[in-house]
């Protein structure tokens, strides 16, 4: 019996979706994040998100509890990628961070394993070049909410083999989602076009175009998307947008330019709805006080 399971490294925002995807899609997971109060918290964020399928119709009570027997919580690498056939990073976006996991990854994981980065822009050609499986490496950047988002953005880096692109679509058609394949440029397809849009929408906040909520209410209705672009903003996590605009404006120049309220937000530790405080402030569900 080959390798059949699929490690997830990483248990926060999207790492516990992508292990919750998988394991709806009837795969074997397994979660591990280097801190166990985060591994913990990604266990009660799959369990509410399951809660929400089941209220809604989508799953039966029964069929939540087999998805959530198959994520299985891990607490050291090795024993987290010892079995597994793809390896997923979901750690925060950071090009040195990641590098350093995916050394540890090729150490650690089976020779014949492929290494996945959930990377929202960075170079995966860089990460790959930290390993000694390049062809196998390649980015599988999936999007927040991932367990009710359908598509997943694959990378092929410099030198992701065909092979390993042709396989991560299997599975990737097998737990129920759609691909797109993108050449390995800063910020990919999506999130260059959701951070030129995004950081747009703060300008205009900062401008006092008009109110963040009219802002929001402008795009969400007039736009017809399913967010507007400041509540989005705070659903990603602050943190993360202004790594993204870190890596776009040293690739494109002043226009991905963080704007000044994005950084101070940040500085202050209000990372949005994760903290309970970004653009707006949330006490649980959503307030529509801006902060
Ligand atoms: C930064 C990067 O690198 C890449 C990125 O991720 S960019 C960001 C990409 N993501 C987006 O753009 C998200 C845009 N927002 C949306 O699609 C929607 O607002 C949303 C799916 C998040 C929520 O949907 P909504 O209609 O606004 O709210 P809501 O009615 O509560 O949810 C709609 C449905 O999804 C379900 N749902 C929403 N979030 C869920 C979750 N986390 N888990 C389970 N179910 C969920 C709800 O149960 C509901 O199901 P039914 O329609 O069957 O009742
Ligand atoms: N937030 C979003 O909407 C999206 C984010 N991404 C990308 O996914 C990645 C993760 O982002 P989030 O889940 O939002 O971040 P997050 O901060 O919610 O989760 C990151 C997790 O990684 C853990 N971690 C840190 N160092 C680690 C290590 N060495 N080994 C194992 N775990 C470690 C942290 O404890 C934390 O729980 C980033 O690259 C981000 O750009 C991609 C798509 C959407």
């Amino acid at each position: 019996m080959g390798l059949t399971k699929i490690a997830v490294i990483g248990a926060g925002l999207m790492g516990s979706g992508i292990a919750q995807s998988l394991a709806m899609g009837g795969k074997e997971v397994l979660l591990y994040d280097s801190s166990g109060k985060a591994l913990e918290k990604g266990g009660a964020a799959i369990r509410k998100s399951l809660d929400r399928f089941v209220k809604s119709g989508s799953l039966t009570e029964a069929e939540s509890g087999e998805v959530l027997q198959r994520i299985r919580p891990v607490h050291d690498v090795w024993s987290t990628v010892k079995d597994a056939w793809l390896v997923i990073e979901a750690v925060p976006e950071s090009l040195s961070l990641k590098k350093l996991v995916f050394e540890e990854l090729d150490r650690l994981a089976p020779v014949e394993a492929i290494l996945a980065t959930n990377t929202s822009e960075l170079s995966v050609t860089a990460i790959a070049a930290a390993t000694e499986r390049p062809e196998k490496v390649l980015g599988m950047h999936w999007f927040n909410p991932a367990p009710v988002m359908k598509l997943i953005e694959l990378v092929k880096g410099e030198d992701t083999a065909q092979e390993t692109i042709e396989r991560v679509q299997d599975v990737s058609r097998e737990i129920g989602k759609e691909t797109v394949v993108v050449k390995d440029r800063q910020g990919f397809v999506t999130t260059r076009a959701i951070a030129a849009h995004m950081l747009e929408c703060m300008r205009m906040y900062e401008e006092q175009v008009a109110e963040p909520e009219d802002i929001d209410k402008a795009i969400r209705l007039g736009l017809n998307y399913p967010m507007g672009p400041l509540e989005l903003a705070d659903l990603v996590g602050l943190d993360t947008m202004l790594f993204v605009c870190e890596g776009m404006a040293a690739a494109y120049g002043d226009r991905f330019l963080a704007p000044q309220s994005l950084r101070k937000l940040v500085e202050a530790g209000h990372y949005g709805r994760k903290t309970g405080k970004g653009f707006y402030t949330y006490a649980g569900q959503r307030e529509t006080s801006p902060s």
